[in-house]
């Protein structure tokens, strides 16, 4: 064990080397500023675009609403304003215009701004900080940007001397050890709220309405950058009976965003590596990680957990109480948690085909026609399949793709996965049995039919954990809109309501 430590340490200490090397290459070290700057310089065309369109083109009409879609959830119905991402049924999600593949191609990577720091073909996918770039300022950011971002996140920690601020720290170590983690991290985030600038500016009276956006950004940042904080502290609270009370890992002030959440959950060579991962293994971890966090940052503004944040941060109350909001709804199992009831699901499947197949005796058995004949059992009980349908793709989701194409590129590793096996293999048969159902809009399975059981493969293996993960991921997108928002001056959202009798009066 102890060798195994020592051996982790020289390869982190070589890692740190190579990091170094690659940051002293470029001429000077990029200014955690640069983005806060580069936003700075776009608010007042931005705004502008916004004042013309209200001012001249107000009456124009986007649809109509029907009596149907207003009790259909507001389905298809265009009613907010969004300007991050799109979602198109067809072709999914496009940030910026941009699909994932697109992104993929363009956007800085762990290779483009650390060098090739891994001899395992790793660091292929963008990294959330370009993301981020790209979201708040609309341009592809350079290298330079990306690490500008970097430095901005980890600088913040490091004024926190990579700790939760004390408050929260309090908090969360108050918290029963086994209550739900999104409900952790909630209260987490919340708390966080007592460290706002906007809130403090707000409060003594000191802000106009043209300076919302500053410290919105400065709180957004805030909060983004504790997230690895937060989720290591409550992947650590479910592990401290065997570890202890100290965290699982550290924040390393080199490295990205992603790799710090591995770190935190102590599953990178520079963490106690818990779950006792081959360096490999921990490579492919982060890169997991890198490519879960940066493809679920954001899917237009309708979903539950942007919408939610949106609509609470409509009040001007701070970043930390909005996000809340959408953490909250992000843990509901038709959004987020979607995730966690996905990987129950397969382990009772799975549980069933084996007893299944020890009655019949049989090796193989005919494993698709006990999966055909459990579906349908499911769905004549008028329970939902977990990781199908969704609200507007009519296609297979391309963030479901871009998981199964990790695995798909690492068949060693996930041969022997029978969980992941079960996985691909339900999504080539449930399309079929949800269209002869004939009830959901789409058959296809959603982001978090693949999700969860990949984290499980490496070490996961607490299933209410997963969706905390999606909750890093997922501030950015809710965040950056709402910094925009305030730049461009959204008032309060406040809807009309309508009750039964004038429904139906309007209907005679
Ligand atoms: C990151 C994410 O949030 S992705 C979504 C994660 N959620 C899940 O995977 C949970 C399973 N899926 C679902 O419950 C739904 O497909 C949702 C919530 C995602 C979308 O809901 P809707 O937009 O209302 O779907 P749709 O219009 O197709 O629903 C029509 C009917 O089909 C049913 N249906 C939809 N999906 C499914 C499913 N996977 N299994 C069984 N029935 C389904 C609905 O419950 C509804 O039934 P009802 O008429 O009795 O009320
Ligand atoms: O778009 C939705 O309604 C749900 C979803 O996939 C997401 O929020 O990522």
């Amino acid at each position: 064990m102890l060798r195994h430590i020592n051996n982790n340490n020289k390869i982190v200490n070589l890692y740190r080397t190579v990091v170094k090397r690659n940051y002293s290459n470029s001429s000077t070290t990029p200014s955690p500023n640069l983005l806060k700057q580069t936003l700075q310089n776009k608010i007042v065309s931005k705004q502008k675009e916004m004042k013309d369109l209200r001012q001249t083109h107000s009456n124009y009409k986007i649809g109509d609403i029907t009596i149907g879609s207003l009790l259909g959830g507001m389905r298809g119905n265009s009613l907010m304003y969004w300007d991050g991402t799109t979602l198109s049924p067809t072709e999914g999600i496009k940030f910026k215009g941009l699909t994932i593949e697109q992104c993929q191609d363009k956007l800085p990577n762990a290779k483009d701004v650390f060098g090739n720091i891994s001899n395992n073909n790793n660091g292929k996918f963008f990294l959330p900080e370009s993301m981020l770039w790209l979201l708040i300022t609309g341009e592809i950011p350079t290298r330079e940007q990306t690490l500008s971002v970097i430095n901005l996140l980890n600088n913040i920690l490091r004024q926190q001397n990579g700790e939760l601020p004390p408050v929260t720290e309090t908090i969360m170590n108050k918290l029963p050890a086994d209550m739900h983690p999104m409900t952790q991290l909630s209260i987490g985030i919340t708390s966080l709220s007592s460290q706002s600038k906007f809130s403090s500016l707000y409060s003594q009276g000191k802000l106009g309405k043209s300076e919302y956006w500053s410290s919105t950004f400065d709180d957004s940042m805030k909060l983004i950058a504790n997230l690895p904080l937060l989720a290591g502290k409550i992947y650590s609270r479910l592990h401290q009976k065997k570890t202890g009370p100290q965290p699982l890992g550290s924040i390393n002030y080199e490295m990205d965003w992603a790799y710090n959440i591995s770190s935190m959950l102590g599953m990178t060579k520079d963490s106690q590596n818990i779950k006792g991962l081959t360096p490999k293994q921990q490579s492919d971890f982060v890169e997991l990680m890198r490519l879960y966090t940066g493809i679920h940052v954001d899917h237009e503004g309708g979903n539950v957990s942007a919408h939610s944040t949106h609509l609470v941060g409509s009040t001007l109350a701070d970043p930390f109480l909005s996000y809340s909001s959408g953490i909250n709804g992000l843990a509901g199992p038709l959004h987020g948690l979607a995730a966690q009831e996905v990987v129950r699901f397969l382990f009772n499947l799975q549980k069933k085909l084996e007893k299944q197949q020890q009655k019949s005796n049989d090796a193989l058995g005919d494993t698709d026609a006990a999966i055909t004949k459990e579906i349908w059992r499911l769905l004549s009980n008028q329970q939902v399949i977990p990781g199908y349908g969704h609200a507007v793709l009519r296609i297979f989701d391309p963030r479901f793709d871009a998981m199964l194409n990790f695995v798909k590129q690492r068949p060693k590793e996930f041969q022997n996965d029978k969980h992941v096996n079960l996985m691909q293999n339900l999504s080539q048969i449930v399309p079929d049995i949800l269209i002869k159902h004939g009830k959901c809009k789409n058959p296809y399975p959603n982001v978090d039919a693949a999700s969860g059981i990949l984290f499980y493969h490496y070490g996961i293996t607490e299933l209410m954990f997963f969706t905390v993960i999606f909750g890093c991921s997922r501030a950015i997108g809710p965040l950056t809109q709402l910094i925009w928002d305030r730049i461009l001056g959204l008032p309060i959202e406040r809807p009309k309501s309508i009750d039964m009798t004038t429904l139906k009066s309007m209907t005679k």
